[in-house]
């Protein structure tokens, strides 16, 4: 497990849009809109049939795009991930049938928690980044507030009813290093091959101030 390189993907940008994909015909050009927009890290749900064959086309076509599989809720889904060229894992919550097979891979695995037991075990496994799911009805903005003062070296990347109404709260979080958002690329934005919008909603991204400062600031 390697954190330094996971800390680094989740830097990328403020906002990982979570995307689910219905055709693989849609995956480089979905990539280089967000690209075109700023945004160079995407997390491919393993929700539809064609997801490993998306992870495989994006890896391929754009270079310069940070592919994760998420929703990646059993072994079998870690192997099929890191086949398909994944570069990070993410799970909204975690088993310990997950956690032994992450150990064998050298890619990073992003695991979800929504309770101060559940990031606590987390943390006794080594995991100080931690996907916090589903945010918005586990508590959200006041819960990651709560737990910056008994958890204070655990960072979290806040997923579930994200979007651009309430990124902004999320993002001044201390403990909070990015959020998942769906809004970003959704289904339909996707299905519709709507590109312009995509690069849009990426811009309006890559343009959010956060805790960190304004992106490409140190
Ligand atoms: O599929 C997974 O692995 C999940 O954990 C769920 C996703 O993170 C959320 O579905 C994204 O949330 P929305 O932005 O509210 O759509």
């Amino acid at each position: 497990m390697n954190l330094d390189e996971l800390e680094n993907y989740l830097s990328l940008s403020a906002v990982i849009p979570v995307i689910v994909i219905e055709d693989a015909e849609n995956a480089v050009p979905l990539a280089a809109a967000l690209i075109e927009g700023g945004i160079s890290i995407i997390e491919i749900t393993l929700r539809s049939d064609c997801a490993l064959n998306a992870i495989e086309q994006i890896r391929k076509n754009i270079p310069n795009m940070c592919v994760g599989a998420g929703t990646v809720n059993n072994v079998d889904a870690i192997e099929k991930s890191v086949a398909a060229g994944a570069q990070f894992l993410v799970c909204p919550g975690v088993t310990k049938p997950l956690l032994d097979a992450a150990k064998y891979h050298s890619i990073p695995l992003l695991p979800g928690a929504a309770t101060p037991t559940e990031a606590m075990q987390l943390q006794l496994q080594g995991y100080n980044l931690i996907k916090f799911f589903p945010a918005e009805a586990a508590g959200g903005v006041d819960m990651l507030k709560s737990l910056a003062g008994p958890l204070p070296d655990i960072k979290f990347c806040p997923t579930g009813g994200i979007n651009n109404s309430n990124f902004n709260q999320y993002l001044t979080i201390k403990n909070v290093i990015c959020v998942g958002s769906s809004w970003v690329a959704d289904k339909d934005l996707i299905n519709t091959k709507n590109w312009p919008e995509v690069t849009r909603r990426a811009r309006e991204v890559s343009n959010l101030t956060t805790h960190r400062g304004p992106k490409n600031e140190t």
